[in-house]
């Protein structure tokens, strides 16, 4: 995976209805094959939004329309207030994108990739080119390596220059198609980082990853793709309680403890080995003390997240 990075032109308007993007009905086809089957996609503006979704469910496809590099065959996509692919020379230097595809030429230095992209950016004056280069190299941690030729880079040095080349320039929107591919685990933590940093100023980063835990460690919204279908979409804190909060609560007596809780009309169950406990009635202070009331000792007790938990694992177990 290469990164390419899209410019032209750049000025500021608000995008309607607090979105930074949106899809209608987003299709694509090929040959037999759905890619993406109408998908109604939300990015609201400022959010850090993870598209999550096992191999070959349409996260690529669906980027790929977003930004104008893929023709829908149904539905339309909305960019910063703007129709794509149609007002894709105003929308598209405001937006960083690190997607797959042939961008960066082998021969070239990693440096020399970027001083061309750099030299692209509308936004910025030739005198501010070398300084943006060095900075946005500075940012992914390629400096090091910045005079080698692309074409000896790792996957994970072709992410970061991929990186780079998105943030050349102040973005909008930041749109990452799986960055901590091919990364180790420092790079995946810089990533976040990085991520983070967006966050912070008011970016607005649409990221796919095929990794709950990922998604979980930067979003604050998320979309779950499967079989081309987006199957769920909000902020990530309520996708997680979604399947109803819940305590699960580890005891070397799972027996006693189911009796101890339903005998004081708490309903419970076992799950793989530990108390399972719905919170729609009692608070976990109120579960925890009826056990250890009961003489049951509670090694851990901690909140479950069943919602997009359970929904992933069930997207992710199909062939
Ligand atoms: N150019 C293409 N021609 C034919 N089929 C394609 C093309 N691009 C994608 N597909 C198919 O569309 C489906 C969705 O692919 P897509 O790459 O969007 O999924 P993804 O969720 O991004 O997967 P991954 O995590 O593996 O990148 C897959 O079945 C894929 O084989």
């Amino acid at each position: 995976m290469t990164g390419v990075v899209e410019s032209v032109g750049a000025e500021i308007s608000a995008p309607t209805g607090g979105l930074a993007a949106r899809t209608t009905g987003l299709r694509k086809v090929y040959g037999s094959t759905v890619a993406v089957a109408g998908v109604d996609l939300e990015v609201p503006r400022g959010a850090v939004v993870g598209v999550l979704g096992p191999n070959g469910s349409g996260k690529t496809t669906t980027i790929r329309m977003l930004l104008g590099l893929t023709q829908p065959t149904a539905g339309s996509v909305e960019v910063l207030g703007h129709e794509m692919p149609t007002h894709g020379d105003r929308v598209l230097p405001r937006v960083g994108a690190l997607v797959e595809g042939p961008g960066f030429h082998p021969f070239l230095s990693g440096r020399e990739n970027l001083l061309r992209c750099a030299a692209m950016e509308p936004a910025l004056d030739s005198g501010e080119i070398r300084s943006a280069v060095g900075d946005a190299l500075e940012r992914v941690g390629l400096a090091g390596a910045a005079h080698r030729r692309y074409r000896g880079y790792s996957l994970g040095m072709k992410q970061r220059l991929g990186l780079a080349a998105a943030l050349l320039v102040a973005r909008d929107l930041v749109v990452l198609d799986e960055p901590t591919n091919g990364l180790d685990p420092a790079g995946t933590r810089e990533i976040r980082r990085i991520i983070a940093d967006l966050h912070k100023v008011g970016t607005t980063v649409l990221v796919s990853s095929h990794l709950l835990s990922e998604v979980e460690a930067t979003c604050t919204h998320v979309a779950v793709m499967h079989q081309g279908s987006l199957v769920a979409q909000g902020d990530l804190a309520t996708l997680l309680e979604s399947g109803g909060p819940h305590l699960l609560v580890s005891t070397a007596d799972v027996e006693g403890g189911l009796h101890a809780l339903r005998d004081n009309g708490i309903p419970a169950r076992e799950e793989d080995g530990v108390l399972r406990v719905e919170l729609t009635e009692v608070d976990p202070p109120e579960v925890i003390a009826t056990l250890v009331h009961a003489g049951v000792g509670v090694h851990e007790a901690r909140r479950g997240r069943a919602g997009l938990e359970d929904l992933f694992a069930r997207l992710t177990e199909e062939p």
